[in-house]
């Protein structure tokens, strides 16, 4: 097994390598009757493309998807579905200079020391470009959520030093600034701040936040697949996360109980409510029917233009000045594919909700 499947009752594999013909993903456990077209998919696809900005790799794909199976007259049929998307602007070539020495900071060393083998052309199944097929497969989760009320939505909240203002906060920003940022003056700024690391050949980090909505409580298993640590292991499957956080996250740390505890207040015309949202919407690893808030710390871009102090495969010291297309920062790609994860983790613990209670089965079987 290559560890490349996810989910237990709505299963995503992925497959293919950045320098391969195609990248694809198979999901299993999709229920039938789910209107889907190709436009679905490709609309969160070409929110993660390469080669839209500026602050983008410059590597021009159109990431076009093309559904293979599972699906009849526009609608899903209950069996696997099987996407392919494919490689069409490769420059392999551009990796020559590193055909024999490790880029610090991305898969090199580790892959090779793991398999004994080494694919040196793109970062190969660790390459960002393997994120197109989970945002492909993230699409349909999301159809299916659309279905039961429930909106994912992430956006930038940071780069670098630069945040976004609260009180600036504008949905229809993150559609609007190639940052993803949902504040335009924060986005201005952080677009200065990349371009003066681009011209240095540097790259920068940042944040990505996500706030799910509509999902009603229950969602989770008490033990081992709580809704955070299942989410927390498919946010942290993507390349370049090194963190996550739930609502207020790592700052709970320095507060009292006092501080930190949501208080729980019934009004007979609203239900039940909650005036702070600390727990980030979950508690003991369910959801409590209130939105959840979690944030995912990208590192920046490992391949920098800098001149950078590294080991050949025969561990001679050398210095390397890579050359090649990539990310100033990957953020802004990569928030379409934090909601991918999220989606597809929500899935796959909603259905198992419904195996969690004999009035649900029986209602499901009604
Ligand atoms: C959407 C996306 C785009 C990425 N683009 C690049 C890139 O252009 N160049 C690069 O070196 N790394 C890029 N990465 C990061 C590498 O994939 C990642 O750093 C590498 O797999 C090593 O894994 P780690 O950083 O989690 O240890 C990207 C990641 C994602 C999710
Ligand atoms: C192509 C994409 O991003 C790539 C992610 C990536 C990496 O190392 O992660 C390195 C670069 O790949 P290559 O050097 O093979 O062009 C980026 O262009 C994509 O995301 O679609």
């Amino acid at each position: 097994m290559s560890g490349s499947t996810i989910g237990k009752n709505f299963t995503v594999t992925t497959w293919g390598e950045s320098h391969g013909k195609a990248l694809g993903v198979v999901v299993d456990g999709c229920p039938a009757g789910i209107p889907l077209c190709e436009e679905d998919i490709q609309r969160d696809l070409d929110r993660r493309k390469p080669g839209q900005s500026p602050y983008s790799t410059p590597r021009r794909e159109e990431d076009k998807v093309t559904i293979l199976s599972g699906v009849f007259q526009g609608v899903t049929t209950g069996t696997p579905i099987s996407l392919i998307i494919a490689n069409q602007d490769q420059h392999s070539k551009d990796y020559s200079q590193v055909a024999h020495v490790y880029r610090p900071g991305h898969a090199d060393y580790t892959y090779h020391h793991k398999y004994g083998i080494w694919d040196y052309r793109g970062g190969g199944r660790a390459s960002g470009r393997e994120t197109a097929a989970r945002v492909a497969a993230g699409a349909i989760a999301k159809k299916v959520l659309s279905q039961l009320g429930v909106r994912i939505q992430a956006y930038t909240l940071s780069i670098g030093p630069i945040k976004v203002n609260p009180e600036n906060f504008d949905e229809n920003e993150i559609y609007r600034n190639p940052l993803a940022m949902p504040d335009g003056e924060a986005a201005k700024k952080a677009a200065e701040y990349i371009q003066q690391l681009k011209e240095k050949g540097d790259s920068a980090g940042g944040v990505v936040e996500c706030v799910i909505q509509g999902l009603p409580s229950g969602v989770g298993e008490p033990v081992f697949d709580k809704l955070d640590a299942a989410l927390a292991k498919a946010i942290m499957s993507i390349g370049a996360v090194k963190g996550i956080e739930f609502g207020r996250g790592f700052e709970a740390a320095y507060l009292t109980g006092s501080q930190n505890n949501d208080t729980l207040v019934y009004y007979p015309d609203r239900g039940l409510t909650k005036p702070t949202n600390n727990s980030g919407g979950i508690t003991g690893g369910i959801s409590e029917g209130f939105p959840i808030v979690f944030r995912a710390a990208f590192k920046p871009t490992p391949s920098i233009r800098m001149p950078q102090k590294t080991v050949t495969h025969d561990m001679q010291n050398t210095q390397l000045v890579l050359t090649g297309r990539h990310d100033p920062v990957i953020v802004p790609r990569a928030v379409v594919v934090v909601e991918a994860m999220a989606a597809i983790t929500i899935v796959d613990l909603l259905f198992q909700r419904i195996l969690s209670r004999i009035d649900l089965i029986k209602k499901a079987l009604s």
